[in-house]
């Protein structure tokens, strides 16, 4: 497995490389097998680079992406928290998607009412449906927070330990809101490239830990998210300021 890190001046170039490279990638891959499945996920960076993804001129046949998510809030369906709405408004409103292939988390107050645990059994049952725990995902984005969590996998949290659901339901996250639905490890297996978008003078420790491939996940949980074949880490250069000079 490849780890590339690749250092940008802020957020902006950061979401503007890393958007297209996803395009890139995504039409290389569609290219050698037809279709191409991505995982996005919440947060600043994650909704800028679909910004930019939406802004520029690609290859890329829509209609032939599955679309997931890696972690989602658990509110309702139209509360501008929810990071399919963002995602809604940041691209996939401005492209041709197939609606079969978009695969949002249930939200609050929908089928599931508000039972978090049903809407993420019911979400692991879909992904269980195109893959053991998962689909094999090509490309999963994933944002960091300042304490090295990934998704709503947060440090010290018992979902860190799960090791069958590809998905559960979190009651207490320290990042708000509160409840919400989440990938696992498992989950986290297979997939080809995780490409992690992180910014920010608060996020350089985790990062490095992260890197450094010796930091217990417990404590970074970031540190358990690896690529098949590559991890990429798209780090402005206040979130790269404490990685080792080689
Ligand atoms: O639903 C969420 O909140 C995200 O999935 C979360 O994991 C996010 O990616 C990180 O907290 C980084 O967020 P920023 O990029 O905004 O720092």
């Amino acid at each position: 497995m490849t780890v590339r890190i690749e250092v940008f001046d802020d957020l902006d170039a950061v979401a503007q490389a890393a958007g297209k490279r996803l395009v890139e990638k995504i039409a290389a891959v569609q290219a050698e097998r037809g279709v191409c499945s991505i995982v996005l996920t919440g947060g600043s960076a994650g909704i800028a680079v679909l910004d930019h993804v939406r802004r520029s001129q690609s290859d890329v046949d829509w209609r032939h992406v599955d679309i997931y998510w890696g972690d989602e809030r658990f509110v309702p369906e139209d509360d501008g928290d929810r990071n399919e709405l963002q995602a809604r408004r940041a691209l996939l409103e401005h492209i041709d998607v197939d609606p079969d292939r978009v695969h949002p988390m249930p939200a609050a107050g929908g089928e599931f009412g508000d039972d978090a645990e049903a809407a993420a059994r019911a979400y692991g049952e879909l992904l269980a449906r195109r893959g053991d725990p998962a689909p094999e995902f090509d490309v999963h984005l994933l944002g960091m927070g300042p304490d090295g969590h990934i998704e709503s996998l947060f440090p010290g949290h018992a979902a860190l330990d799960e090791q069958t659901a590809a998905v559960v339901a979190v009651h207490d996250s320290p990042k708000p809101p509160p409840v919400r639905i989440t990938l696992t490890y498992p989950a986290l297996r297979n997939v080809d490239e995780v490409w992690f978008l992180v910014t920010g003078s608060d996020k350089a420790a985790p990062a490095a830990a992260a890197i450094g491939g010796d930091a217990d996940v417990h404590e970074v949980p970031a540190a358990g998210a690896r690529g098949r074949s590559a991890t990429v880490w798209f780090l402005d250069t206040a979130a790269a300021s404490e990685l080792p000079e080689s």
